[in-house]
């Protein structure tokens, strides 16, 4: 898509909606990553083609682990080179891909010669200083090259030695789920402890799920504050389907909310891997139904004449998906309190400050604080949404657009990150 903006289409009536988001970008990302350690040939099914899978498969490319890649993007074999990294060095672009920079940093350590990696300017501001503190608390050499602990990353890789190391968890989870999948191959094994409140911690347990799949076991205490990895050299290839990603799903369950019929997202169930399947409860305080399915969770908005509820919801574990439920808020009959996510202002852009800036515009009037915000609904009015380069910011606020006329949504190609096609799913969607 090559417009500046676009305009979204009011829906007249109910929706009556079955979709199919594509492959969840955080498997495929970790699915990569645990192949390419993998002693042997692996095939990922149902894998998202977007930017953030696109600098994960380039970046291994570039490490001497080459994918082949089938079916539009969406089959990926990995050529595992056995827990080694065969390229001696390699520039890496990892985009704004905060997966792809953490779990590759922390992956090129098992390797043995110079490597670096970098982003667009936001990349720069996002932070990984505390994973590589980790790092070199195990006996890696990787640097920061600016002070303030942001990419670009520099690394000195003689293999990873392995002993105990600290990790921060109240910034991002990735940079455990980084470290979880690169110190099965250490030398020797690994201890790691969690500092500070954990976040995101579903996408932790994901990382041990599909650490699980590709043969390695970690065990974990359930408040997952502490590990022990063995050092076994390799994952176990194997063929790997990939979920639905169901941070895209909330836009279509959250679409059923705010024009009111049902909406059907097939492939996720609530034993799905990802956290973010949750998001459907917080629909579900909100006023709307919820009914799980044997392939699917439907979700049902408030019959005509009903209105959503206004509630006050811990998102801490699903802090993709407060995009989403903002725009939902702006339909209830009164405020919404969203907390537990000081970690969206590290993110694409600044999810707290920026959301309230867009929702302001909107027409709300929403209340700052230092880990979420609240938002009372006011009239709605037309408005050009600015998008800050985030994806999520994108989707999520278009929605507003499908009962609101003139909603313009600026630089709508900033869904590439993980959702290409989203705005003609979208549109698909709605007219079904
Ligand atoms: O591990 C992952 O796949 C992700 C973890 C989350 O990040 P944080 O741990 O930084 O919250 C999430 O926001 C991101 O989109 C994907
Ligand atoms: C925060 C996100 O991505 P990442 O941290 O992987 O760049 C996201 O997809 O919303």
């Amino acid at each position: 898509m090559s417009t500046d903006s676009i305009e979204i289409t009011p829906v007249a009536g109910p929706l009556n909606a079955s979709v199919r988001p594509p492959g969840s970008k955080s498997l495929t990302n970790r699915a990569l990553v645990c192949a390419a350690l993998a002693d042997g040939e692996s095939t990922l099914s149902g894998a998202l083609v977007s930017d953030d899978t696109h600098v994960m498969i380039e970046g291994l490319g570039r490490l001497g682990i080459p994918i082949d890649v089938a079916d539009n993007g969406t089959t990926l074999r990995v050529a595992g080179a056995g827990g080694q990294i065969p390229a001696i060095e390699a520039d890496l672009f990892i985009g704004n891909s905060g997966t792809t920079v953490r779990f590759l940093t922390a992956m090129v350590t098992l390797g043995h010669g110079a490597f670096r990696l970098d982003g667009v300017p936001r990349m720069r501001e996002r932070p990984i200083g505390d994973l590589v503190k980790a790092l070199n608390a195990l006996g890696a050499t990787v640097r920061c090259e600016s002070p303030g602990g942001c990419p670009p990353v520099d690394v000195h890789a003689n293999g990873l030695p392995g002993g105990a190391a600290m990790v921060r968890g109240d910034i991002s989870s990735q940079f455990l789920s980084g470290l979880l999948m690169a110190c099965p191959c250490a030398d020797g094994p690994v201890t790691l402890e969690i500092e500070g409140e954990l976040v995101s911690k579903p996408y932790v347990a994901m990382t041990l799920e599909v650490m699980r799949s590709f043969g390695v076991e970690v065990s974990a205490p359930d408040d997952l504050s502490r590990f022990e990895i063995e050092p076994v050299g390799s994952y176990q290839p194997r063929d790997y389907a990939i979920e639905p990603d169901a941070s895209a799903a909330s836009y279509f369950w959250a679409a059923a909310a705010i024009c009111g019929g049902e909406v059907t997202v097939d492939g996720l169930t609530r034993n799905a891997l990802q956290g973010d399947v949750a998001f459907v409860d917080c629909l579900e305080k909100m006023g709307c139904r919820v009914k799980p399915l044997a392939e699917g969770i439907k979700v049902i908005g408030p019959a005509p004449g009903e209105k959503l509820r206004g509630a006050t919801l811990d998102m801490n574990a699903i802090s993709d998906t407060v995009q989403t439920l903002a725009a939902v808020a702006l339909f209830a009959d009164g405020p919404t309190e969203v907390t537990g996510v000081a970690h969206n202002r590290h993110k694409e852009t600044d999810r707290i400050a920026d959301l309230a800036t867009e929702l302001r515009r909107l027409g709300a009037s929403v209340e700052e604080k230092p880990d979420g915000l609240v938002i009372t609904p006011g009239e709605l009015r037309p408005a050009l949404v600015e998008t800050y380069d985030d994806h999520r910011m994108a989707m999520s606020l278009a929605l507003v657009g499908l009962k609101q006329q003139g909603v313009r949504i600026a630089n709508p190609s900033c869904t590439a990150k993980t959702y290409p096609n989203y705005f003609e799913d979208l549109a698909r969607a709605v007219q079904q």
